[in-house]
């Protein structure tokens, strides 16, 4: 099996904000932010007697939505055994959002049934699929519902990590620096990139607290997440911060592409740099963070 990973457009998945579908006020103050993403919540947000009303107001909310602003618009559907999961995918095809984020996935035929189901919508070139791994199951399953990214055309491209549920059903303890959560937070991340997918990390509840809500971003940056999904909007700026590029990164990146593009190193696969190995392969990753650079300039003329 070639097990070279695709790799998506790059897209920019440094804040990832919940709004509660139900809510209006959060609805209209979602339009105002300057978050890379927003899911509109239909799940655990939404009380079960609401959840009429929120599909309602998703349909409402979209048809005055701005497509142009260079932000993923996301719907969270219920589970589809339950009563809400085929209603909810009727608001998708109402709503087009880019995506829809499928929760408690723990087989890759949840992805599958989805798919399918948009496919036969006439939905292809439709919605996109995340899926939360946020089960016991999911984390036994991550490769096999990874690897449907790859070989179901290609619909599914984001992993959310959901630490709520999961420490519910696991009783992993709720600690600073979340010791025990780590081994698995890292396979999560290693599943999604063998598949090509992106990868954001899970919500902090305590929003109040921000020095430690900093101290997860950067923590959830250094294990290789693109981002983080958020729960309210004073979580936006930091996690843009984090998940950012710094002036140094970018000034270093430019200094490797150059070097890799001076004549002196033509036809060279490493070069030394101040001292330093560089391969070609580190080119190639300097490459991808100034087009993240791009993007994160291209969507502040947009704000
Ligand atoms: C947590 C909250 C209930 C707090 O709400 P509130 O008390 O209204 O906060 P503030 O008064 O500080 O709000 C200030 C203004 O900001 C707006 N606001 C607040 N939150 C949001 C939001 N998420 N999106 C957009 N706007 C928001 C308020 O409306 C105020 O503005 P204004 O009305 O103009 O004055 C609330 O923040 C909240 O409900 N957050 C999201 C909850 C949610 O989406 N939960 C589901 C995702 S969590 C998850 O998925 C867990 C995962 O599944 C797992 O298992 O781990
Ligand atoms: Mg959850």
């Amino acid at each position: 099996m070639n097990r070279t990973p695709h790799h998506h457009p790059l897209r920019l998945r440094r804040s990832v904000l919940s709004v509660p579908a139900a809510n209006g006020r959060a609805l209209a103050k979602s339009r105002t932010l300057d978050c890379d993403a927003i899911i509109f919540d239909l799940e655990d947000s939404v009380l079960p007697e609401k959840k009429a009303e929120a599909r309602a107001a998703l349909v409402s909310h979209f048809t005055a939505l701005d497509r142009t602003s260079g932000r993923e618009h996301v719907i969270r559907i219920n589970p589809l055994e339950g009563p809400d999961g085929a209603l909810d995918l009727e608001t998708v095809l109402a709503c087009m959002p880019d995506a829809v984020l499928l929760p408690k996935v723990s087989e890759p035929q949840e992805v599958l049934t989805v798919a399918d189901w948009l496919s036969e919508a006439g939905a292809d070139d439709g919605p996109r699929l995340w899926a939360m791994i946020e089960t016991a199951a999911s984390l036994l399953n991550l490769a096999a519902i990874a690897e449907i990214g790859r070989t179901h055309g290609g619909r599914l491209d984001c992993f959310v990590v959901g630490l709520n549920d999961l420490r519910k059903e696991t009783g992993i303890a709720d600690m600073a620096g979340r010791p025990f959560l780590v081994p698995l937070l890292l396979q999560v991340v290693v599943a999604a990139r063998a598949s090509g997918l992106d990868v954001v990390d899970a919500v902090f509840n305590d929003f109040s607290d921000e020095d430690a809500f900093e101290a997860e971003c950067r923590q959830a940056r250094q294990m290789g997440f693109d981002g983080k999904m958020l729960i309210h909007p004073v979580q936006i700026e930091a996690a843009n911060a984090a998940f950012g590029v710094t002036e140094a990164e970018a000034a270093e990146a430019l200094a490797i592409v150059a070097a890799f593009a001076a004549p002196d190193n033509a036809g060279k696969a490493v070069v030394n740099i101040a001292g330093r190995m560089v391969e070609k392969l580190h080119a190639d990753q300097a490459g991808r963070l100034l087009a993240k650079v791009d993007l994160i300039n291209e969507r502040k003329t947009k704000t």
